[in-house]
């Protein structure tokens, strides 16, 4: 089974627009000879539907940070799915740790939110990852466990075909720690057999599961190099097009 690699770029709350319209566009054009890879950028809402016209004759893939689960209604300073489809967007993060720890986002908010968008074809990037004290506590496993089954729980596995688990060990998130290649692979490939026992065989061989926390230009070629490693999410390192291009052009 080869999945295709994914290359992705969280913008958080950095750059205006036509900030963002000319780091996408720049790093469009350098990446216009890359192959085999999706390359992804999440700019904020503000943002999408300029960096969607710029790049809508390029391979560069839109992304958003966020969605709320409902269609519509009195929810003064939300994006729904079906908006963020309206505006181009292809790929949507979901439960990222500052959305959980700064906004109070749980498993079942997230839940809600895959659900949103897997019913308006978007691509859910599900994003997981334990906190130090978890790590050091000895529930890593328990903590990623507990993440997924309740994020992805009662979706039909048919309609997560283009899911995306995004492991983010979140002492490793723009901290310039990055998680030891052991300690990569060891998750990843937990993280697999997890889909394979808990959800669908089928899935466990096509779902991409990519590393964030940390990536820069100069490990992102050890982080490829694992097994189980689909790609990555960038954030600090994504803002620049130079950079990032280098992340892209690993190899
Ligand atoms: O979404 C991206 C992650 O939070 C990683 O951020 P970082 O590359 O700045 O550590």
């Amino acid at each position: 089974m080869t999945r295709i690699p994914l290359i992705a770029g969280n913008w958080k709350m950095f750059k205006t627009g036509p900030e963002a319209v000319d780091t996408a566009t720049h790093l469009a054009q350098a990446c216009a000879d890359v192959q085999n890879k999706d390359i992804m950028i999440a700019p904020t809402y503000v943002c999408l539907p300029l960096v969607a016209t710029a790049i809508a004759d390029t391979s560069l893939h839109l992304g958003a940070q966020n969605l709320h689960f409902e269609k519509q209604g009195a929810f003064t300073g939300e994006i729904s799915a079906d908006m963020l489809a309206a505006a181009g967007v292809e790929y949507v993060i979901i439960g990222h740790s500052e959305r959980r720890q700064y906004f109070f986002e749980t498993d079942e908010t997230v839940n809600k939110k895959i659900l949103a968008a897997v019913s308006n074809r978007l691509k859910p990037i599900l994003c997981i990852g334990e906190t130090l004290a978890q790590r050091e506590a000895g529930n890593t496993f328990l903590t990623l466990d507990k993440q997924v089954a309740d994020g992805l729980k009662s979706v039909d596995p048919e309609r997560l075909q283009d899911l995306v688990i995004a492991y983010e060990p979140v002492w490793a998130i723009g901290t310039g720690e990055t998680a030891g290649p052991e300690q990569v692979e060891t998750v990843h490939r937990f993280l697999r057999t997890l889909v394979d026992t808990k959800i669908s065989s089928d899935l466990a061989r096509t779902v991409r599961i990519i590393y964030g926390g940390s990536v820069k230009p100069d490990n992102i070629a050890t982080l490829m190099c694992i097994e189980d490693v689909d790609g990555v999410l960038v954030g600090g390192a994504s803002l620049d097009a130079r950079i990032f291009t280098q992340i892209v052009k690993y190899d």
